[in-house]
């Protein structure tokens, strides 16, 4: 018997009681109606005004406010309420534990945080219902408390341990035989949270380690959960650390295709309803400044500067005359604060050169072997060498010879014997100089990394311009475009092309019985079976609501039928498998070939279309071909 079997047989981990085991239970059986589901949650009144919320947050965005409770689980859908009135319960019930190193309201705090986050960012990027997308960030650490739950004395000695730098999942895993991650998907899966949402949650610590292939909606989700948490971290962090948690969440806003500013209304928003919901369900919820406040610029921070001040200047310091080496190397190391490395003459100081990179080179300009303009001309011949500073400390030389270590590449020079006050202001010049170049290579630094992210960024805006975010499917700007091209390559090569409209059946009734999260379900499968009936150089688009265009390339009006009779049967076949129940569903196609009738790619939509109302005529579930000016129906 594995760890988790364990504690589920023996009852340790975190499960709903009361009206919320009720609905699991409801929800379990295949006859289950909404209306019984609406009368369960209408005997708790806290479930009841929780999950009217809820819905009307949702409805807000449709403009229809939700005011009954039937209306709330009709707009929800049975799998949506069972997974809220699982997570509130939860909530309610362990507010409070045995284990006394752990912050109990703390964890509920981060993780309504990351539930409110979690539904606004995929109201923003549209990768999922909100809804469900709340439960999961409400739930997305909910193995945690089930260890924290199962073994509070050994959990508060792991806890310690962690402080000792030790990763604490991997301590979980040695010292009890599973970690939060495994039991979060356990009771995840309990809760009812499908497969595709509860991966990805499950994935959320280290997104770009869980293989999902960049884009797909998997990763997009796993991305989207690992920024609500990050937003979370800075939602509950002391106002010390927010600075850093910041340039993260910036850069990882990018990965789900939201800039800084959008990043920082969201950020906001979620703040507030965060306030909202810890006051509905009496979780603490600590103040924060806004997302723009917190973004301030490192340099006005305290503490900054100092930390700046710390990094301590490399100097190079060539000089063949021992008592100038020491005396300008004491000068250079205590005075100045310098890390000094010195060199006997220009050959040895080349390779040392290399190996520390100096942001300033002091040398002797004579020097037994290679002297100082030579090494400052070897210096600047190299990519690495080009941005050091170079002071050559000169003897009687005259105003020709200075012209000619200018023209070397020196930057400035010093009279010998080397004096402290004019060593410390000419070295003033040079860290002036350090500075600003180090600020512009930083700068230089963040705009290739900006220009990265916005190339990266553009090419998803670019993608998701063309594709529709529900079924991953080409939208319907990328069909039209598709169709004109088929069309002209028809007309070039003589071959002909047929498009094929598809709409489901009754789609509504879905919608209405089991709730828009299931309809969204029920279109994802459906737009999966056209893909797959479809041949690869075939292009598949959803034009809009339950509406798909498949157009063949090289297909007579016979085997645009075919193709049409197929897909029918196939989608007839599919039983789409939700909370136990298998839902069924069909189509009606219309299907038009290019003919000497229709004059362009337009018309040949048109031609399609009509021959899909005339499908939908005949009873629906069925294809009809429009040839001659006239449908047809099988
Ligand atoms: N779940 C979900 N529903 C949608 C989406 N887009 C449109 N709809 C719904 O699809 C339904 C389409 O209904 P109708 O146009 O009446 O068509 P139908 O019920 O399929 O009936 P027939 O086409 O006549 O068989 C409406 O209720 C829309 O709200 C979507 O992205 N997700």
């Amino acid at each position: 018997m594995t760890k988790v079997d364990h504690l589920r047989i023996s009852g340790q981990l975190p499960s709903p009681k009361g009206v919320a085991l009720a609905i699991m239970e409801i929800t379990r059986r295949d006859d289950a109606t909404l209306d019984e589901l609406a009368r369960a949650v209408q005997s708790d009144p806290a479930l009841a005004s929780r999950l009217l919320r809820l819905a009307n947050a949702a409805a807000r965005a449709s403009g229809r406010p939700v005011a009954s409770v039937n209306e709330a689980v009709l707009r929800l859908g049975m799998a949506t309420v069972r997974q809220l009135a699982i997570g509130f319960s939860l909530v309610d019930q362990y507010r409070d534990g045995a284990c006394a190193a752990f912050d109990y309201p703390g964890f509920w705090s981060h993780s309504l945080f990351m539930a409110v986050a979690s539904q606004e960012l995929g109201r923003m990027v549209r990768v999922g219902s909100p809804e469900d997308l709340f439960a999961c960030g409400l739930l997305a650490q909910i193995g945690r408390l089930a260890l924290i739950t199962a073994y509070p004395v050994d959990y508060a000695a792991l806890l310690e341990r962690q402080d000792g730098g030790v990763v604490l999942i991997e301590l979980e895993r040695q010292h009890l035989g599973t970690d939060r991650r495994e039991l979060t998907a356990v009771i995840m899966a309990d809760c009812g949270i499908p497969t595709a949402l509860a991966e990805p949650v499950s994935h959320h610590d280290d997104p770009d380690a869980s293989g999902f292939s960049e884009g797909s909606r998997p990763y997009q989700l796993a991305h989207l959960f690992f920024q609500a948490r990050r937003m979370a971290d800075l939602g509950l962090s002391p106002a010390t650390e927010r600075y850093g948690s910041i340039s993260e969440l910036m850069r990882l806003g990018s990965k789900i295709g939201l800039d800084a500013s959008a990043l920082g209304e969201v950020f906001d928003r979620v703040v507030a309803q965060w306030h909202e919901w810890a006051e509905v369900l009496k979780v603490p919820a600590g103040d924060l400044p806004s997302f723009e406040a917190m973004a301030e610029a490192p340099a006005s921070r305290p503490g900054h500067e100092s930390k700046a001040a710390r990094t301590r200047t490399r100097v190079l310091l060539v000089e063949d005359d021992s008592t100038t080496r020491m005396m300008t190397e004491e000068v250079l190391s205590r005075i100045l604060g310098c890390t000094v490395h010195v060199a006997e003459n220009g050959r040895d100081a080349l390779p040392l050169a290399l190996e520390v990179t100096p942001q300033i080179v002091i040398t002797d300009w004579l020097m037994p072997v290679m002297d100082g303009i030579e090494l400052c001309s070897a210096l600047r011949a190299t990519d690495w060498g080009q941005s050091m500073y170079v002071i050559m400390l000169a003897g009687e030389e005259t105003e020709e010879k200075i012209i000619e270590a200018f023209e070397a590449g020196v930057d400035d020079y010093l009279i010998k014997p080397v004096n402290v006050r004019a060593l410390t202001a000419r070295m003033r010049a040079a860290q002036h100089y350090v500075k600003l170049l180090e600020a512009w290579e930083g700068d230089r630094a963040q705009l290739k990394a900006f220009a990265t992210e916005l190339a990266t960024s553009n090419r998803r805006l670019e993608h998701a311009a063309m594709t529709d975010l529900l079924t991953d499917l080409p939208n319907r700007r990328a069909g039209m475009e598709a169709l004109t091209r088929f069309w002209s390559a028809s007309l070039r090569t003589g071959q002909p092309v047929a498009a094929l409209m598809i709409d489901i059946d009754f789609f509504k009734a879905i919608n209405d019985r089991h709730g828009h999260a299931v309809g969204d379900r029920v279109l994802q499968e459906v737009a999966k079976a056209i893909q797959a009936a479809a041949r690869k150089d075939d292009s598949v688009s959803r034009l809009g609501g339950e509406e798909f265009l498949l157009v063949c390339h090289n297909a007579d009006p016979r085997s645009g039928l075919l193709a049409a009779e197929r897909l029918r049967k196939m989608v007839k076949a599919l039983k789409i498998g939700i909370g136990g129940v298998d839902i069924q569903t069909t189509v009606s196609i219309g299907v038009a070939n290019r003919a000497s009738c229709i004059e362009n790619e337009d018309d040949l939509l048109k031609a399609a279309d009509k021959a899909l109302y005339a499908a939908k005529n005949a009873g629906r579930d069925r294809v009809c071909l429009f040839a001659n000016g006239k449908t047809h129906c099988a």
